[in-house]
């Protein structure tokens, strides 16, 4: 009987705490190398594409703007949870560069955090952006023992229409310098980050972005041929196989074809990170410039209101405030639980359901998966 009063307890205050789960990034040059170790570990990578990537960072001082971004994200957060009445601590913490995820569930243990509910920064299901996430979550969680707190995710939000709203209207931003007619004649060009095949073959990652770009093309009145959804960051070896095409080669055939003015949108990044400054600013704007193509790059959503509004959304769905869980297109709202083989990935940590990190051990996925 006890318990059944507990689980009561727990139902009309389920969560005492949001926690931010992020990539990390240097914030030193002294930073850059141990931290493309700590992303690299494990994965089939070139030392060479290492040791490049390093220099990306160099070039821009050794630090990541993303540490910073997310610092904006949680700042724009607490005041939205403010205006709406929503009484939750933030808390940070990344896979990969301080604040590390488990020096952050350490503090949300000792400031007596029991159950939070976390925001990955990433935008699409796959094992990098879902799964690795969770693993991460697990091992912080192992890590700080019996006292850790129970921590479930927040939904996939591809789909969510005040995301591509704030996608819609970075994009419009991004054109307005052109005039009607440049407009008129102008190709959308969404990037994501290339992931390998096998791994994209285990998720719904090309399915999701292909449904992002669509409804963002629809809301900006793009016919379907006049947008296309391409690749940037590739990794790897070379040998293996990963999605395509990159977006070199994409201005390239752009050029072929005779269209001179491109908007690319950086669709599968939240903020405007290292990857979108070096492969986009630098490198696909200086051959865009070479091919003499009229080239524009829309913001990420970024602290963009509508975005900020979204994440109060998805808080508020969880923490029994709204009824409504918005999907717009072809697909309904996401898994609140990931089932159990959502994004495997074979070099993966060996898990089962990981996706909440029950005290049990248990995912819970029976009783509130859709
Ligand atoms: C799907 C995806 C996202 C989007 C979802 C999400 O946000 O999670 C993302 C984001 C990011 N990727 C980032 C940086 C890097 N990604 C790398 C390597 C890799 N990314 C991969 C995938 C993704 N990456 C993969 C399959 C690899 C190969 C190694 C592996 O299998 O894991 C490497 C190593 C060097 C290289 O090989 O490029 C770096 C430095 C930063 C931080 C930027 C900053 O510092 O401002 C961010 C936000
Ligand atoms: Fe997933």
């Amino acid at each position: 009987m006890i318990h059944s009063t507990e689980r009561l307890i727990f139902m009309n205050q389920p969560y005492d705490a949001l926690l931010i789960v992020s990539f990390g990034g240097p914030d030193r040059p002294e930073d850059v190398l141990p931290f493309l170790e700590n992303v690299l570990r494990g994965k089939p990578v070139p030392r060479e594409r290492m040791l490049e990537v390093a220099e990306h960072y160099y070039h821009f001082g050794g630090k990541s703007p993303i540490n910073d971004q997310v610092r904006e994200l949680i700042s724009a957060l607490k005041t939205e949870f403010q205006n709406s009445g929503i009484d939750l601590p933030i808390y940070w913490g990344n896979r990969n560069w301080h604040p590390m995820l488990t020096e952050t569930v350490r503090e949300m243990a000792e400031q007596g955090v029991q159950r939070a509910l976390a925001f990955f920064t990433s935008g699409y299901s796959c094992y990098s952006g879902c799964r690795q996430y969770r693993e991460n979550i697990i091992a912080a969680r192992e890590a700080v023992g019996a006292q850790a707190p129970l921590i479930e995710k927040t939904r996939m939000f591809y789909n969510h229409p005040l995301f591509i709203e704030a996608n819609a209207e970075r994009l419009r931003t991004a054109m307005s310098p052109w005039s009607d007619e440049e407009r008129q004649q102008a190709h959308l060009t969404f990037t994501a980050h290339s992931i390998p095949m096998s791994m994209a073959d285990r998720s719904n990652y090309t399915l999701q972005l292909t449904e992002t770009c669509r409804l963002i093309a629809n809301a900006l009145g793009f016919e379907k041929d006049r947008w296309s959804l391409v690749y940037q960051s590739r990794s790897g070896r070379p040998q293996d196989p990963w999605l395509e095409p990159d977006i070199l080669d994409h201005l390239k055939s752009l050029h072929e074809r005779n269209i001179r003015n491109v908007a690319v949108a950086p669709v599968g990044f939240l903020s405007d990170h290292m990857e979108v400054l070096y492969d986009l600013d630098e490198e696909a704007s200086l051959l865009a410039k070479q091919l003499g193509l009229n080239f524009v790059r829309s913001g990420t959503v970024g602290t963009h209101p509508q975005f900020i509004a979204m994440i109060r959304e998805l808080v508020e769905e969880r923490i029994g405030r709204r009824s409504c869980r918005q999907a717009i297109g072809h697909f309904g709202p996401s898994h609140d639980v990931c089932p159990p083989h959502c994004c495997e990935y074979p070099t993966g940590r060996p898990t089962t359901a990981a996706n909440i990190s029950n005290r049990d051990g248990s995912n819970g996925s029976t009783a509130r998966q859709i």
